[in-house]
């Protein structure tokens, strides 16, 4: 495919002034605090900032794993705060594609199985050709038939990736990605991931604490306490870490 078939004026994903309040009285935590936030599609957006500046909040709420106390979140037109539970779980199932840090693989099933488990559960057919693309892209052609405990943790995670893939979700959100695996078979899925964004035309959301990481991106949310606060974009490692030590110097005199 050639990025003159992708579509990439629209919005995947929207944040339109997003609170969440974690507890009550002595243990209440703004967690988010009004953010507002685009993510458009065929972009490759990571959130960094400081342990508890809601990065995984955020996420969770715009993928729907948590609900908002305030504001509204869309995935294309749709606002998932007006969904019930099974109409949200439906499309989650069928619009958004998950990769964990600790890739959350079955042990029982093979890289195969694993990779089309959801579009099995859904009862869907998955689309051969992309599939073939997908496979051939994380480099897993070999390793199809092996179980997890058969593979390395970057092979791992790159199943774990064709899996979010496999079924073309609109938006896929991936937390830490690279958080478990040394750094060059999280440079290999930080690759594949630019690669699906620029190849194929997916829409990635990626909270790390790695400037090398973020450097695939291409552009950087900084969240500080339940804030966006700042943005880059075209990241370099360089400038996220430049930018970082900013923010911790701020931090240091306030
Ligand atoms: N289930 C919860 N109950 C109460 N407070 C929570 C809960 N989850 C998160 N928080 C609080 O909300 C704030 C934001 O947490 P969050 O996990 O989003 O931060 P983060 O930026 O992802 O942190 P880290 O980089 O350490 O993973 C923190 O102060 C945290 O303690």
């Amino acid at each position: 495919m050639t990025t003159s078939t992708l579509d990439l004026t629209g919005t995947a994903a929207r944040a339109v002034h997003l609170s969440k309040v974690y507890g009550t009285g002595d243990t209440r935590v703004v967690a988010l605090d009004d953010v507002s936030v685009d993510f458009a599609t065929g972009q490759y957006t990571a959130i960094m900032g400081p342990s508890g500046s809601g990065k995984s909040t955020l996420m969770h709420c715009v993928a729907g794993l948590d609900d908002a106390t305030g504001g509204s979140i869309l995935i294309g037109d749709t606002d998932l705060t007006s969904l019930n539970d099974k109409a949200l779980t439906r499309l989650r199932r069928d619009k958004i594609g998950f990769i964990f840090q600790s890739f959350n693989l079955l042990p029982t099933l093979t890289a195969l199985e694993n990779i089309t488990l959801p579009m099995d559960i859904a009862g869907r057919k998955p689309d051969k050709e992309w599939l073939d693309t997908v496979i051939d892209t994380v480099g897993l052609r070999d390793r199809l038939g092996h179980k997890p405990t058969q593979l390395s943790g970057g092979q791992q995670q790159r199943v774990a990736c064709a899996r979010a893939l496999a079924s073309r979700p609109q938006i896929v959100f991936a937390d830490e990605p690279t958080g478990n695996l040394d750094s060059r078979a999280g440079a290999e899925v930080l690759g594949f991931l630019r690669r699906s964004v620029r190849e194929m035309g997916q829409t990635i959301v990626m909270v790390t604490h790695d400037p090398v990481a973020a450097a695939y991106a291409d552009r950087v949310l900084f969240l500080a306490d339940g804030r966006v606060v700042d943005e880059m974009a075209a990241p370099t490692a360089e400038s996220v870490l430049e930018r970082m030590k900013q923010f911790d110097g701020l931090g240091r005199r306030s």
